[in-house]
């Protein structure tokens, strides 16, 4: 397993044992937009012929810097995804890895009207209270048994989750013993940092192939190393709803210019 995974839990683990030595930490409930407003943003992308795109605030991974987000600069950022029809806004809130802050997604919030993604690596139920989101990312290898207490918990909080798996087996286990309504593919090895696009192709036959079965839709959220018009068309050819895009995006020298690219990735294709 690459090394990197292990030092996000160790330094996770050691924010939430700060989290409850905290002398009062707020409880924060309410004031969400519940998965309807997703669901709608998604089919009427769909329905104009664009992209459902879910842009992210990423300052930084572990392999590689991106750039230094401020607060300000994170709102400023998010509304030129908004201006330029993503979705919804994801915000890394891990600090020592990814770069990102609490801050960040408190201004983001602010700043724009879309819904929310709090991206980090929630592994208890204190994490919820740090700050507000929309959604918030759960993910099943990280979390195993525990994970439908967590779904359950980030609901009763009036969190969504976004369930993020990457192989068979952990979308298996979603599939048959939890209540995930969005489930994310990320094309991204946790273990090794590998990326490979061919992850959703291969996934999300096995997620509607269930639905079919159980008659329960699921949400798909490709999730990773989408670069290109050609790879987003590709997301969406293999099923995908929404397509969650960072570096491709942030990297960019016009924010704006790329987020509108990716959205506007099917316009004059034939199929
Ligand atoms: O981005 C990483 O390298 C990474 C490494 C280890 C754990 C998680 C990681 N990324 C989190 C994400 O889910 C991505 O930021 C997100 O899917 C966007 O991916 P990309 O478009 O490839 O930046």
């Amino acid at each position: 397993m690459h090394s990197a995974i292990h030092e996000i839990i160790n330094s996770t683990e050691k924010r939430v044992k700060a989290l409850y030595e905290a002398e009062d930490h707020p409880i924060l409930k309410g004031d969400t937009q519940g998965i309807e407003k997703i669901i709608e943003a998604i089919h009427s992308k769909k329905d104009s012929g664009k992209v459902p795109i879910i842009a992210e605030v990423k300052p930084a991974s572990p392999s590689m810097k991106i750039m230094d987000i401020s607060p300000e600069e994170a709102g400023k950022i998010a509304m030129d995804m908004e201006n330029a029809g993503a979705i919804a806004i994801s915000v890394l809130t891990e600090p020592e890895f990814f770069e990102g802050s609490i801050d960040n997604l408190k201004a983001v919030r602010e700043a724009i009207s879309l819904p929310v993604l709090r991206k980090d690596f929630i592994i208890d139920k204190v994490q919820f209270d740090e700050v507000r989101s929309d959604l918030i990312l759960l993910i099943a290898g990280l979390l195993g048994e525990k994970l439908e207490e967590l779904i359950e918990y980030a609901r009763s909080k009036e969190f969504e989750p976004l369930v993020e798996v990457h192989n068979k087996e952990e979308l298996t286990y979603v599939l048959e013993n939890s209540s995930a309504k969005i489930v994310g593919i990320n094309n991204r090895d946790l273990t090794t940092l590998e990326v490979d696009i061919a992850t959703t192709e291969e996934l999300i036959p096995i997620i509607k192939k269930y639905d079919r079965r159980t008659g329960e839709e699921h949400l798909v959220i490709s999730e990773s190393g989408v670069h290109t018009p050609e790879d987003a068309r590709r997301m969406m050819r293999a099923g995908a709803d929404a397509i969650l895009i960072g570096t491709s995006i942030v990297k960019d020298e016009d924010i704006y210019r790329k987020t509108k690219e990716l959205v506007d990735a099917l316009d004059n294709t034939i199929e």
